[in-house]
């Protein structure tokens, strides 16, 4: 069995396997530009995010009822509970579902369908966070986030990702300070393809607990010793990193020498059905590419569940790093 761990970086969206969006595209009668399963894995060859976004929002046009986001969140929780995962915090894109249609309710209960009976049905707790997209309006956010007013209930925290070049976190102010007032925990995705000055900004001006990728903090030593000092954790993913190009081959990944300078560093998936692999796979990459020592591992898993927004069940947190001590390495 894998190692015990938290997944903090997964696009629910970014799991849609090419079978289950034929067989969606099927069920609702929708037409995909594709001829076949394997016609739609020779389009996962990427230049850069932008090149991903396009296939990525392309596929979403499969999912229409509560019933394809509660299939879409199981096969998902199936394969993360195989790869030791034992709580996920899961992002969602309402903006891109709301633009063809389909409304909030659809998307939140029907992935609560699956959620909701998750620790019974895969032994995996969750929370759910909802993302803005930053390259539509900072208007439109603020709307989406009034769409949302009826779910807060099953929303832990808001997210920001999307294209992020020339969408600083700036843009964002007034409706990260609206879901703070609500109560809702605040992640952005900052430093992937965009300058370290974005991970800045997300914490000075958006308040972000934890910085989804932050990457490019490694840029700016400055930054690099407040995100230690401040025990800001990062979810990185390295193999969406290499899919997108951010680094060039695994074997250069920062991430040895992120883990060297301090940085409470964790390990995640982003979009594994177009990345080539889930979160145990993306444990596995690294430990042989970059040659990580066991402790090493063993430190990603336990970081993965201090950074978790488990503050409403310290109970379980504990039992989760109990796990993860307890763990033997084959
Ligand atoms: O890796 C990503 N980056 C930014 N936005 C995204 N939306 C889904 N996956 C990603
Ligand atoms: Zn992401």
């Amino acid at each position: 069995m894998p190692i015990p761990k938290a997944e903090l970086h997964l696009h629910i969206e970014g799991t849609l396997e090419p079978e289950l969006a034929f067989a969606l595209a099927a069920r609702n009668g929708v037409e995909l530009p594709y001829a076949d399963t394997e016609a739609l894995r020779k389009a996962y060859l990427f230049e850069d995010l932008q090149s991903f976004l396009n296939l990525y929002y392309e596929l979403m046009a499969v999912l229409r009822t509560e019933r394809d986001f509660e299939d879409l969140a199981n096969a998902y929780l199936a394969r993360a509970a195989a790869q030791g995962v034992r709580h996920a915090e899961i992002f969602f894109d309402p903006q891109a579902h709301l633009a063809r249609g389909v409304d909030m309710g659809t998307v939140v209960e029907g992935l609560w369908r699956a959620l909701g009976d998750s620790e019974t049905n895969h032994g995996i707790s969750t929370r759910l966070i909802m993302c803005f997209l930053r390259d539509e309006s900072a208007d439109s956010a603020m709307e989406t986030l009034e769409a949302a007013k009826p779910y807060l209930h099953r929303i832990t925290g808001i997210g920001l990702d999307s294209a992020e070049v020339g969408h600083p976190p700036v843009k964002f102010r007034e409706v990260y300070e609206a879901a703070a007032a609500l109560g809702l925990r605040r992640v952005a995705h900052a430093g992937e393809e965009g300058p370290p000055a974005y991970i800045t900004e997300a914490l000075d001006v958006l308040g972000v607990e934890r910085v989804d990728h932050g990457l490019r903090c490694m840029e700016d030593a400055d930054l690099v010793a407040r995100l230690v000092r401040d025990r800001i954790p990062l979810t990185l993913c390295p193999l969406s990193n290499v899919r997108l190009r951010a680094v060039d081959v695994l074997a250069e990944h920062p991430l040895p020498a992120m883990l060297d300078a301090g940085l409470l560093c964790t390990v995640n998936s982003d979009d594994p059905a177009y990345f080539g692999g889930y979160v145990g796979d993306n444990f596995d990459a690294v430990r042989s590419a970059l040659g990580l020592s066991v402790d090493r591992l063993r430190e990603l898993a336990r970081n993965s569940f201090v950074a978790s927004f488990l503050e409403d069940d310290e109970e379980l947190r504990a039992r989760y790093l109990a796990e993860v001590e307890a763990y033997e390495f084959s």
